[in-house]
């Protein structure tokens, strides 16, 4: 297939003088496909699968087996670097940006964003409010970086967005005069740890394929489930539990505001816990432990899905890094003949179009009932928001032109060809008796 494909592309390049888009299209899917075709061990009975397991694993669709779990030298590598720079001195000018929403995640490298997570907890005051040895925060967010997967989107530097976003939020909704430590700490670890070794594979794919982890978890919330669960194991070894010099009353409360914040993530529940904070929403009040907890659950939310509240060049990237993750599990459901999830068939989705209904009726709905508790939030998410809006509406726009004057030119050679074709063999069959409008029609 794919020297058919060049010999055609040859061909065309000669007759036209220039490779078609569509060419340049069919040569990434047979790519993307021959990828599939390596890396799906159910497939090697073609004979293209490379089997590149460490170790003894139930065969799973992940991306390269290879390159899913960080290898121990890139953590050991990772780790010395961030030793090394978390006893340098970060400047009160990084500090006071990393409290903002334009904080721009792409300049920094995974172990300095290491140091910006132990920047957050300690101007937060948690270290010596919660006891917390230096070494031990040093020791958790190494876990955390390792436990984080090597996939496009759901990756440790998603993990820091979400986390700077939580902790902008918390600064700019002054939330330290409103809510105890414990509640900040809660939202600040909840954010850290809420997609811990994912794999690259939502809940319907793990429902429909029926992974170790839907059987487990009883298809509730399979992947939000693991994720505490791999986030309670890493706090569960003495030397990366934060927690350890708490009380028993205190780590109890802590365990089950993490828990409810993670679960909140699964999307499939957006509905539940928005309808919830709208309720509450016209009495709400900061003393009343319900009301607090529903909010932690909603800031989580939005800290979880605030791409496009950030600057462009900083969404934008995201966007691409959501779409190659999203791509990769429709084509292994394709593959695997499971039900296609719609928003991730690469047949159906462009960028605006996944962006203007996400914005539309997911991001903006969420966004707009957060800042009518607190209305300074406008400025600093949702205007981004409505900016990217527009931004990815009029790129829709453009998209929908440019493909019906494609279609349009295409239809227009199609009927030239068709015309020059009848012509051709009206030639070799002699004289034409039929009337020349009727051809066209
Ligand atoms: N079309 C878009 N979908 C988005 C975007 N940001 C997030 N999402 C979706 O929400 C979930 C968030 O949950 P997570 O815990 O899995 O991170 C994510 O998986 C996407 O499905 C976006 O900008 N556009
Ligand atoms: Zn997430």
């Amino acid at each position: 297939m794919e020297k058919r494909l060049q010999g055609l592309e040859k061909k065309i390049l000669i007759e036209a003088g220039e490779t078609p888009a569509v060419v340049y299209e069919m040569k990434k899917q047979v790519d993307s496909f021959r990828e599939k075709l390596e890396s799906v061990e159910h497939l090697s009975w073609l004979g293209l699968f490379k089997d590149l397991s460490e170790g003894t694993h139930k065969p799973s669709p992940f991306y390269h087996k290879r390159t899913l779990h960080k290898t121990r030298e890139e953590c050991e590598h990772v780790r010395e670097k961030f030793l090394h720079m978390s006893s340098l001195e970060v400047s009160e000018e990084v500090r006071q940006y990393l409290k903002t929403p334009t904080f721009d995640n792409w300049q920094w490298e995974d172990a300095e964003i290491m140091v910006l997570l132990q920047v957050m907890y300690t101007d937060l005051d948690f270290i010596p409010t919660f006891n917390i040895e230096p070494e031990v925060l040093q020791q958790f967010l190494f876990e955390i970086y390792r436990r984080y997967n090597n996939i496009p989107f759901h990756n440790f530097k998603h993990c820091f967005c979400v986390t700077q976003m939580m902790y902008g939020l918390i600064w700019l909704t002054d939330l330290r005069s409103k809510m105890d430590s414990i509640d900040l700490l809660i939202m600040l670890t909840s954010a850290v740890c809420h997609d811990l070794d994912h794999t690259g594979y939502n809940n319907a794919y793990q429902i429909n394929a029926q992974t170790e982890l839907a059987l487990r978890y009883n298809d509730i919330s399979p992947l939000e489930n693991h994720h505490c669960a791999v986030a309670f194991e890493i706090l569960e070894r003495t030397e990366s539990n934060i927690f350890r010099n708490l009380s028993t009353d205190q780590y109890k409360r802590i365990r089950e505001g993490i828990i409810k914040c993670i679960l909140a993530t699964d999307m499939s529940r957006h509905n539940e816990v928005l309808n919830k904070f709208k309720s509450i929403l016209p009495v709400f009040d900061f003393t009343n432990k319900d009301h607090r907890d529903v909010l932690m659950t909603i800031l989580i939310k939005v800290s979880d899905i605030s791409n496009e509240a950030r600057p462009m060049e900083v969404a934008e990237p995201w966007l691409d890094c959501l779409l190659q993750e999203f791509f990769n599990q429709s084509d292994v459901e394709k593959l695997e003949g499971l039900p296609v999830t719609p928003f991730m068939d690469r047949d159906k989705v462009t960028k605006p179009s996944s962006q203007t209904g996400f914005i539309r009726f997911v991001l903006l709905p969420l966004f707009i009932e957060l800042a009518n508790l607190f209305p300074c939030l406008e400025q600093h998410i949702i205007d981004p928001v409505r900016k990217a809006l527009d931004y990815y509406t009029k790129m829709e726009k453009a998209l929908e032109t440019e493909q019906q004057n494609r279609a349009q030119s295409e239809n227009a050679a199609k009927s030239k060809e068709a015309a020059g074709g009848r012509q051709d063999s009206q030639t070799d069959a002699g004289p034409d008796t039929s009337e020349p409008e009727s051809q066209l029609t």
